[in-house]
């Protein structure tokens, strides 16, 4: 897996992911929603260089001119709840993606720190031949990725999966690894050193889902 970790690079990026980090700054839901969307783009923009290219003819009004477009067939798929900002900033670039949506949750079946992942809600055209671009803001354990993808293969055998986060941990990077295939990109944000004993992200920024739409019961 080839991982490319923006953060370490000084952009307007930086700026993005410390209102969503920052405990004051992140209350304000539409803010923190629409940060997380304008790093979904900036890592669009950054992932689209890597992307399979073909020439095309445009015709303007006084001429054509040859130009390289984007040949993948792109499937956006995105993790429910916190992955829906993250997808909106993706397909606000890739106007003729394709889209697929599913849900996974932490399942804590002894009411302790222990948990499973479900994976329920799924809609998904075919993703046979095509790019797979998994979102997920928080790449956590790793564990919703990996259940994802195992859950989606009945959907086809993608060309290639490109994973798009935005804040991981170093330990979920590790888990994915070594459960996607060699060819596969990561396009995060920021990596953290550690998780807590309840699966959090630390530093990170808290939980995503609640930041963006709220608490749950
Ligand atoms: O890497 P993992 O350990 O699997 O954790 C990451 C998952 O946790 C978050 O979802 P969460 O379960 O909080 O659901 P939500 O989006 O509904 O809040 C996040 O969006 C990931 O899907
Ligand atoms: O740190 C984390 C881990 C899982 N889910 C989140 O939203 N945040
Ligand atoms: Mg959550």
């Amino acid at each position: 897996m080839t991982i490319h970790h923006l953060a370490k690079h000084n952009s307007v990026l930086n700026t993005f992911l410390q209102e969503i980090r920052d405990h004051k700054i992140q209350q304000d839901s539409m803010r923190f929603r629409r940060n997380i969307e304008r790093i979904g783009e900036i890592l669009s923009y950054e992932m689209s260089k890597e992307l399979s290219y073909a020439s095309k003819e445009i015709t303007t009004v006084l001429g054509t001119k040859q130009a390289d477009l984007i040949d993948d067939s792109l499937v956006i798929c995105s993790i429910l709840r916190a992955g829906l900002p993250l997808h909106r900033g993706i397909l606000n670039y890739f106007d003729a993606a394709e889209n697929a949506f599913i849900s996974a949750y932490r399942y804590h079946p002894n009411n302790d720190d222990e948990f499973e992942i479900k994976v329920e809600y799924f809609a998904s055209p075919s993703i046979d031949g095509k790019t797979l671009i998994l979102a997920d803001p928080m790449l956590a354990t790793g564990q919703s990725l990996v259940s994802v993808y195992e859950a989606i293969q009945k959907f086809g055998t993608p060309k290639k999966i490109v994973l798009v986060s935005v804040i991981g941990a170093q330990e979920g990077i590790d888990y994915i690894q070594n459960h996607f295939p060699e060819n596969t990109d990561l396009w995060i944000a920021d990596v953290d050193d550690t998780l807590n004993e309840k699966g959090y992200i630390v530093p990170g920024l808290g939980d995503a889902g609640d930041l963006s739409f709220g608490s749950k019961l």
